[in-house]
């Protein structure tokens, strides 16, 4: 039999409000138009997510901006609630997009494993769905990738699908990828992440389909090297047929499989035993793993040790 892992996951945002307003975005609240996310809240989610197949806990957020007076409390609540959640005895793992240096170092010490999209690198999207996302200049983006190399973080990153680049953007977004790659060896996983139009979001030309995508995995299993895993999140494959073709072209893992999809909410993910079923049929074996690979197992545990003590 095939193996194609997954994780289980549980999603807390610590703040859904962000200074960037990407078109395609369903997710974001205006500055200050939120209320973040208390550690008793948080501690409150995770007891009850205790003992439950849960291991890894995705904080995924909305950005305040790098000069406001607001940003420093905005990243002590995500170390705090990355820490308690270690001290629980999860896995957490942050994308809460674009940090200095010293910041990606800090929240280091308190994540298994750490995430940044790419999205895509022609700038000239900066014109279109990223005119008001300063965080996504694309060598800013890509510089963030170099750091957590520097950092030896064990780290995912991918791209996101039909907002507007071209097939040949598509393959120079993961070439990039597979050049930093070639420097750090840090990166675990490729997220290939079709755009799926939410009720919230202003992006409407939309023509990527299902042949795009699976030429899309095609080009990425030839341009990146064996130790980066591609990922496709199956909530937003619609059609069970494509979802096997993606994995007979070398898909093999399917991401945190939360409760909700906090990016894509109208896109629910399948019951688990349905998903894992309907892989059997079609000769696939869904198995869990944690946040970070099994090659980065060992400096991960002895760097994260230190704090659950
Ligand atoms: O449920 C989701 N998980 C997302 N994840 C989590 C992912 O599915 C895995 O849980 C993690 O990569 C760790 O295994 C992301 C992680 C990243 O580092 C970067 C981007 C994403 C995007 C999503 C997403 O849109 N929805
Ligand atoms: C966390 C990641 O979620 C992705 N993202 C944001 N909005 C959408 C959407 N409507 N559909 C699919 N992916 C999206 C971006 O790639 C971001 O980096
Ligand atoms: N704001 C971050 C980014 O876009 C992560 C969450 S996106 C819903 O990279
Ligand atoms: S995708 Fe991320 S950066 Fe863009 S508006 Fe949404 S939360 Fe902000």
């Amino acid at each position: 039999m095939r193996l194609v892992t997954y994780s289980p996951a549980f999603t807390l945002v610590p703040t859904y409000e962000c200074f960037n307003r990407c078109s395609y975005c369903n997710f974001r609240t205006d500055p200050k138009q939120d209320l973040w996310l208390t550690l008793d809240k948080a501690r409150e989610i995770l007891t009850s997510l205790q003992g439950k197949e849960v291991t890894e806990i995705l904080i995924l957020s909305g950005e305040v901006h790098p000069q406001s007076n607001r940003r420093k409390d905005w990243l002590k609540r995500i170390y705090d609630i990355a820490h308690l959640a270690l001290s629980m005895g999860f896995f957490p793992h942050s994308n809460v997009g674009p940090l200095s240096y010293e910041e990606m170092a800090l929240l280091k010490t308190v994540n298994a494993s750490m995430g940044l999209m790419v999205e895509q690198v022609n700038p000239s999207l900066l014109d279109t769905v990223h005119r008001f996302a300063p965080s996504k200049v694309p060598q800013l983006r890509l510089q963030q990738l170099e750091w957590a190399g520097m950092l030896q973080i064990p780290f995912t990153t991918g791209i996101l699908l039909g907002i507007g680049e071209s097939s040949f953007d598509r393959m120079e977004s993961i070439r990039a990828i597979a050049l930093i790659q070639e420097k750090y060896g840090h990166i675990q996983e490729v997220i290939l992440q079709p755009y799926s139009k939410g009720s919230k979001d202003s992006y409407l030309q939309n023509n990527f389909n299902n042949l795009d995508l699976l030429e899309t995995i095609n080009n990425a299993k030839k341009i990146l090297p064996n130790n980066i895993t591609v990922q496709i999140p199956p909530n937003l494959i619609q059609d069970e047929k494509v979802l096997i073709q993606c994995l007979e072209l070398g898909v093999r893992d399917l991401g945190g499989i939360v409760p909700k999809d906090e990016v894509n909410p109208n896109y629910s993910h399948d019951n688990l035993t349905d998903l894992k079923n309907t892989l059997l049929n079609h000769g696939w074996i869904l198995k869990p793993r944690l946040p970070v690979y099994p090659q980065y197992y060992q400096e991960t545990f002895s760097r994260l040790k230190i704090l659950c003590n």
